[in-house]
């Protein structure tokens, strides 16, 4: 429930239109309470032969009732799902502006498709807050209690009647309900985030899947997944109807004891006969507002667990760093300091970075080399804030990381990592997001210098670029990284697909741009390292050799044998 003040915060945004809709609905349903009696009264007067303008003013009365019932409702309406879909709005905007800073840290926690529930599904369930939980009691309360008011005018005991009314369909009953319902409610939301995390693997590896012949398998298990869903569904939909007719029923046995105290009342001469109908046409017009309490605590129950499984992605995974950050990196070539780093990522036992000492001066062009799983890309990784580091400090132009903002460090880097997305759309827009500004004659130069003239500004590119080659995606990373603003380069194998020849050309053009600029460049391949005025061979989470290309052949340990090898490989 302490959750739920998430959507408490974001509802107190659009208070105004929530107390519009409040005033409105309450109008709404008081009109139709006055509505139905006013033309019960009418029956019951008719019948006596009264005096024609009477009637008439019965009649007009009976009319404007029923005018300003209609528009009561449509205003409240109007003004109720307009505060629910900002609230909606607000919700989703202030989870994304927490999820973001943290969005590659999560991934080490949740699997995409169970992200995927919380952030649209779980969203999407607290729009039942406003509407479903928080107004029917406000509304319910208010009429019931101007209602009582005005037949405590004709007698206390229907009065009292109706209260009881009121405390069970509005609160006894659906309390009962609450009760009920836990069991199924918790069963359906697993099925749910099952069904969602089932449904985007699926997805994922569709290709893998049917290339190994699981792909029955996994169909099977998605099937079983979504049946056992409806089935849930179901079972949530026959205790919801089964709530709501429960309601009905009380609702309309006290209607029947309202009738039975009112005919006693006349016959003992304490109510006059002509009000009769009309006390019965309150009671049967009142309780219409009672059946929305029979869902609340579903409801209720449901936008809290939601709230929480928000919550508790953004509470859990947040990072200390985020919040304190003092100082901007200038526009210029960026100097790297690391003191004494180490990080493990989250549930490993070995260190990816164990205790790194490293220096990279503003300007120069250095290479990280060294085996697979060595943790070079995780040093990139701590470089761009993705992760934390356990132990130690990286600075960059001095500034500790922590006092920088992650977005900062991202605005000043031209980064290439091994695995580039593209969205669906042109090669256009998929180079834009490097550079809005960008105009079409610098976006063909750089489609040229990754030699990828061959592809049109508008040419379509398919959901995470699948109708492009392995080098053409890299090509493209590249493209986007030298349209980029920045003067620190990061570059994680970024030509790990691309001919060697192809590669030479490219590196070519980009040490030609970044002739002033701090470059760091990841890579497998040890040809073309002369250049470089550093590199460094990791191994195991730490440095093992470091020198100039000239240094290291020289000295014949770790670099030199690595190079050995790949000459002879190449030969
Ligand atoms: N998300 C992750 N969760 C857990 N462990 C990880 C994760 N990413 C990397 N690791 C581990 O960290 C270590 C270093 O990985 P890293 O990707 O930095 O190596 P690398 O040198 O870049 O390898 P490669 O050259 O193959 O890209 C590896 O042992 C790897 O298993």
């Amino acid at each position: 429930m302490k959750a739920l003040s998430l959507v408490l915060k974001e509802m107190a945004l659009e208070k105004r239109d929530i107390i519009l809709s409040v005033i409105f609905g309450f109008l709404a349903g008081v009109t139709a309470v006055a509505l139905f009696a006013s033309s019960g009264y009418l029956i019951s007067k008719a019948a006596l032969v009264p005096p024609f303008y009477t009637l008439t003013i019965l009649i007009a009365v009976v009319k404007i009732l029923g005018f300003a019932r209609a528009f009561g409702r449509y205003l409240e309406r109007y003004f109720s799902h307009r505060a629910t879909f900002a609230i909606l709005s607000n919700l989703r905007v202030s989870f994304f502006e927490k999820l973001e800073p943290i969005a590659p840290t999560i991934f080490q926690k949740y699997r995409s498709g169970d992200l995927l529930a919380r952030v649209v599904g779980d969203i999407d369930r607290l729009q039942h807050f406003f509407l479903r939980v928080f107004y029917p009691p406000v509304l319910l309360v208010f009429i019931f209690l101007a209602t009582i008011l005005f037949t405590t005018m004709f007698s206390i005991y229907i009065a009292l009647t109706l209260l009881v009314g009121l405390l069970l369909t509005g609160f006894v009953v659906p309390v009962w309900f609450a009760y009920q319902q836990r069991k199924v409610d918790y069963k359906l939301r697993e099925e749910r985030g099952a069904l969602s995390t089932e449904t985007t693997e699926f997805l994922y590896g569709f290709r893998d899947l049917k290339i190994n012949q699981k792909l029955e398998r996994k169909r099977d298990a998605l099937e079983q997944s979504s049946q056992t869903y409806v089935n849930e569904q179901q079972r949530q939909g026959n205790v919801e109807m089964f709530n709501q007719s429960l309601n009905l029923m009380v609702t309309l046995l006290i209607s029947w004891f309202v009738v039975a105290i009112g005919a006693l009342l006349v016959i003992d001469g304490e109510l006059q006969g002509v009000y009769l109908a009309m006390i019965i046409m309150i009671s049967l017009t009142v309780f219409e507002n009672a059946p929305p309490m029979a869902v609340v605590p579903i409801y209720l129950q449901d936008s809290s667990v939601a709230a929480s499984r928000l919550t508790t992605v953004v509470k859990e995974e947040q990072l200390p760093s985020v919040e304190r950050t003092t100082q901007t990196l200038p526009n210029e070539a960026l100097s790297i300091r690391i003191e004494d780093v180490s990080f493990t990522f989250p549930n490993e036992k070995r260190p990816s970075i164990d205790h790194m000492h490293m220096h990279i001066p503003e300007g120069a062009k250095v290479a990280i080399v060294g085996p697979s799983g060595s943790g070079k890309s995780t040093l990139l990784q701590l470089l761009l804030k993705f992760h934390q580091q356990d132990k130690g400090t990286i600075y960059i132009n001095n500034y500790a990381t922590d006092d920088i903002a992650a977005t900062d460090i991202w605005s000043k880097a031209k980064v290439v990592l091994q695995e580039n997305h593209f969205f669906y759309g042109t090669i256009r827009d998929n180079l834009l997001i490097a550079k809005e500004e960008a105009t079409d004659a610098e976006l063909k130069r750089a489609l040229e210098r990754v030699f990828l003239q061959h592809l049109a500004l508008d040419q379509q590119v398919l959901e995470k670029g699948e109708n492009l080659s392995g080098g053409e995606k890299q090509r493209l990373a590249i493209a986007r990284a030298m349209i980029k603003q920045g003067r620190l380069w990061l570059l994680d194998e970024p030509t790990s697909s691309v001919d060697l020849l192809t590669e030479r050309t490219i590196y070519n053009y980009i040490f030609q741009q970044a002739q002033e600029d701090t470059v760091i460049l990841i890579s497998h391949r040890l040809v073309g390292l002369e250049k470089m005025d550093h590199i460094i061979v990791m191994d195991q989470g730490e440095i093992v050799e470091s020198g100039t290309f000239r240094e290291l052949m020289d000295q014949q340990g770790y670099f030199y044998e690595m190079k050995q090898i790949e000459q002879s490989v190449l030969v």
